[in-house]
């Protein structure tokens, strides 16, 4: 694998260039105020930015937010994040309010050398994500114009074959930036030769993206425990009921060939807490999974269920986690993930947490980061990493 780094390109000089970095800035924001509730992602970029700021390039920064559908949508504007990112950065960073257009090309042209710019979120345009080449092409182009040299430093993105991650480098000198390089060669060392037992923990939401990946990894874990809103779809293929809980009805039949052919391997759920609605409020109680009532959904693992997951943790030499063990924002059922997370630190393991919203759980329960091996930004990156797929942002860095 040959792929150039920031060194090369800031040995080249970036004076008075114009560096177009695109970064995973897709950090979790507060449901009522909109506020940043986990810096995390921000602070991650800062090593690459800062030097490029220090060599004086003119810094064009972009990423997306959430999941817009190709149009602006304000929820999901990035104009918070170039605040934070300006603190972060001790100097003002230039918010452009659209992410091609007359705000773009203003702020991008009124740079000087060492200013940082942010367009707005990349997923305001549908170009971004089209799987349509020539769509996704004609954005790439007008992004591309922003830039004299590209910069990829958004791991959590590179698995997404979209405008900013695959096409804008083949457009543009590139390089991967320093995240990049950090993760990939972390990650890289679970792919090769873990310390067994290898052990998965997954959870979280987008189900159905991870789902993909389990079978992959199956052959290579020793154990893999399933927690979080995923694991619903699995005890439903065991014919369990589910109430209203996250369930990817699509997937209950690959659910069960999973378990058929990796009962040995896979750990779900014992018990789960249950709640009447998805609110930090809600009534709640542990119920055994053959009890869930028809009018609740699981927010959390339950108890028992921890205790047996940790201890699977504890014989661990290697652990991978990705997604939290229940919707830990809200204290009520944070407990879970709070257990599972301490019982990786407790493993004489090494162990890697991956995913924006497993890293922001670590530090939104107070735990020590430093008591963990690896705290990756990307969730599905790492997981799709893990599989050994190749991942269209890596590869675009290759070429
Ligand atoms: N049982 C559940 N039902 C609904 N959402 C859940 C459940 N368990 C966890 N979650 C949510 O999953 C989200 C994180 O999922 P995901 O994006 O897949 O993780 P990551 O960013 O770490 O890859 C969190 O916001 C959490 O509240
Ligand atoms: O949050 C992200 O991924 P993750 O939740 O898998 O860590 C990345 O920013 C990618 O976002 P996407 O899954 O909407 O493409």
């Amino acid at each position: 694998m040959s792929i150039r780094t920031l060194d090369d390109l800031l040995a080249e000089g970036v004076s008075g260039r114009r560096v177009l970095v695109r970064a995973d800035l897709n950090v979790p924001l507060d449901k009522q105020t909109g506020a940043i509730t986990d810096d995390g992602r921000i602070r991650a970029v800062l090593p690459t930015l800062g030097a490029l700021v220090e060599a004086g390039a003119k810094v064009v920064v972009c990423s997306h937010l959430g999941r817009p559908k190709g149009t602006p949508d304000q929820q999901f504007s990035l104009r918070p994040v170039a605040g934070r990112l300006g603190e972060l950065l001790g100097a003002p960073v230039h918010f452009a309010t659209d992410t091609v257009g007359d705000s773009a090309r203003s702020t991008v042209a009124g740079l000087a050398d060492g200013q940082v710019a942010l367009l707005e979120n990349l997923r305001f345009n549908a170009g971004e994500t089209s799987k349509d080449d020539a769509e996704r092409g004609a954005f790439a182009d007008q992004l591309a114009a922003f830039g004299d040299a590209y910069v990829d430093d958004a791991f959590g993105a590179v698995h997404r074959k979209h405008a900013s991650v695959y096409d804008v480098p083949a457009r543009l000198p590139h390089v991967a930036g320093r995240l990049v390089l950090r993760e990939v060669e972390v990650l890289s060392t679970l792919t090769s030769d873990p310390a067994r037992p290898y052990v998965v923990v997954l959870g979280g939401s987008k189900v159905s993206d991870k789902l993909a990946v389990i079978e992959a990894l199956l052959p290579t874990v020793d154990r893999l425990l399933i927690g979080g809103g995923m694991c619903f779809t699995f005890l439903k293929a065991q014919g369990l009921e589910v109430g209203t809980s996250l369930l990817e009805k699509d997937m209950v039949e690959t659910c069960g060939n999973l378990l058929e052919r990796a009962a040995g391997k896979i750990m779900l759920p014992v018990d789960v807490v249950v709640a009447d609605a998805f609110a930090p409020d809600a009534a709640h109680d542990t119920v055994r999974v053959d009890g869930i009532p028809s009018h609740r959904l699981g927010l959390d693992i339950g108890p028992e269920t921890v205790a047996g997951f940790a201890a699977a943790l504890s014989q661990a030499k290697t652990v991978f986690w990705n997604g939290p063990m229940g919707v830990f924002e809200m204290p009520a059922f944070a407990a879970g993930t709070r257990g599972i997370a301490e019982a990786i630190t407790k493993a004489d393991a090494f162990s890697v947490v991956g995913g924006g919203d497993s890293a922001a759980a670590v530090r939104a329960l107070g735990l020590d980061e430093t008591s963990f091996g690896h705290i990756s930004t990307g969730g599905g990156a790492s997981l799709e990493y893990l599989e050994g797929k190749t991942l269209p942002g890596i590869a675009a860095l290759e070429n």
